[in-house]
């Protein structure tokens, strides 16, 4: 298969689709690559590397998605991209439809057919394929909230950690999952006072094991939220429903009950955010202001930390990505984890979660690949 990599056109995205390392593995099962000139210079990857490892470079975005079988990516598609799928074509890369009704809408219209990292699952129960950048997001979450604590930044002008004899921030983590447990791992090694809330009891205990009593969890109700908001210092917005628009879980009313200079990170604004005020922010202007709580709402939070992210989401989409080379169509035929990634195929949404929040009518992964 000829396997294809634009440069990522979203604002401050510095990651790459592949890794000169990862296009060496493609080359090496007998697949062709073709990489826009310049896609790995977020990651410091010249185009020479990408020769050594076998690729070819081509001078434009174009020039990849006309020649490309299969496109890979990183974040989801931009407008001008959309307009240059086709049917038969896969695209494999992050997608986040459920809040995107026009993304949604290019996609379909295009006929390919799409695969989105975020809900390829695993046999543990777990998301592969988002789980490495829910890693790094989790991590820069606590970065964010520190930046945004100062006053000089509109925050209440504190140190997460305090000092001796002065308290450390009040940091309350909404989700539990992957991204939840990374910030609060930062949180407490910086020595903030860090509950987690979450709704599945099994996960509360198993954070319970994990932090050894360093980290307080909680069981995530109205009343618990509403609670932990009005004492915090920072709230992290962690939550996630597989394929489906984030639940809001503070409203507008309630930011009245807050500190002011308060921060509200909301890392799941990708899948539309979890707090009513949150809207997409970007790296170059990650923040504003509403009724004196601060929000930091970037949907590709580890673009900034490009390095460390492309490989880390190399190690995870390589085998996936080499089954899809090697055996198209059929790859997705005998994987129910990659079906379940699934989204768009020749016009038709194949996600039911992400068919629910669009409106939208859905066929199963199964019945369209068996036409
Ligand atoms: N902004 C960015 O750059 C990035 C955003 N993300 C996003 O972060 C979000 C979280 O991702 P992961 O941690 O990987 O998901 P996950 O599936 O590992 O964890 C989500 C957790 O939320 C919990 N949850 C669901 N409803 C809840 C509620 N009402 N109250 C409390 N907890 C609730 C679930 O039980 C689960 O433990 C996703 O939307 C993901 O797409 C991930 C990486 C980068
Ligand atoms: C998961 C996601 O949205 C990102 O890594 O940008
Ligand atoms: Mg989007």
């Amino acid at each position: 298969m000829r396997v294809g990599v634009p440069k990522e056109i979203k604002v401050h995205e510095y990651r790459v689709g592949l890794t000169p390392e990862a296009v060496r593995e493609y080359v090496s099962a007998g697949h062709a690559v073709i990489i826009e000139t310049g896609a790995g210079a977020g990651i410091s990857a010249s185009d020479a590397a990408y020769e050594a490892a076998g690729a070819r470079i081509v001078a434009s975005a174009a020039d990849v998605f006309a020649e490309a079988d299969m496109i890979v990516k990183v974040k989801e598609p931009q407008p001008g991209e959309w307009a240059q799928l086709r049917e038969g074509q896969i695209l494999f890369t992050y997608l986040h439809l459920a809040p995107d009704p026009a993304q949604a809408a290019g996609l379909v219209e295009s006929g390919v057919t799409a695969i989105a990292y975020e809900t390829v699952t695993d046999r543990f129960g777990g998301l592969p394929l988002l789980a490495p950048m829910s890693e790094v997001a989790g991590r820069l979450a606590i970065e964010a909230a520190a930046v945004s604590l100062k006053r000089h930044a509109g925050g209440r002008g504190m140190l997460i950690g305090g000092v001796p004899g002065v308290p450390p921030a009040r940091i309350v983590v909404i989700g539990g999952g992957v991204v939840g447990t990374h910030a609060a791992r930062m949180a407490a090694g910086l020595g903030a006072d860090v509950v987690i809330l979450d709704r599945s009891l099994p996960r509360l205990r198993q954070l319970d094991e994990l932090f050894g009593g360093r980290v307080r969890t909680r069981f995530s109700t109205l009343d618990a939220i509403e609670t932990e908001i009005f004492a915090a210092d920072v709230v992290i917005g962690a939550v996630l429903i597989p394929g489906a628009a984030a639940p809001r879980l503070v409203s507008r009313a309630q930011l009245s009950g807050m500190k002011r200079g308060a921060v509200l990170v909301d890392v799941a604004i990708d899948q539309g955010g979890c707090f009513e005020t949150s809207r997409a922010t970007t790296h170059a202007d990650p923040t504003y202001e509403v009724d004196g709580v601060i929000h930091y709402c970037v949907a590709n939070m580890p673009g900034a930390v490009p390095l460390t992210s492309s490989y880390a989401l190399n190690n995870a989409t390589l085998p996936f990505g080499l089954a899809l080379a090697s055996k198209g169509l059929d790859a997705i035929r005998s994987d129910p984890h990659l079906a379940a990634g699934l989204n768009i195929h020749r016009g038709e949404i194949t996600n039911a979660p992400v068919a629910a929040s669009l409106q939208k009518p859905y066929r199963s992964a199964e019945e369209v690949l068996a036409l």
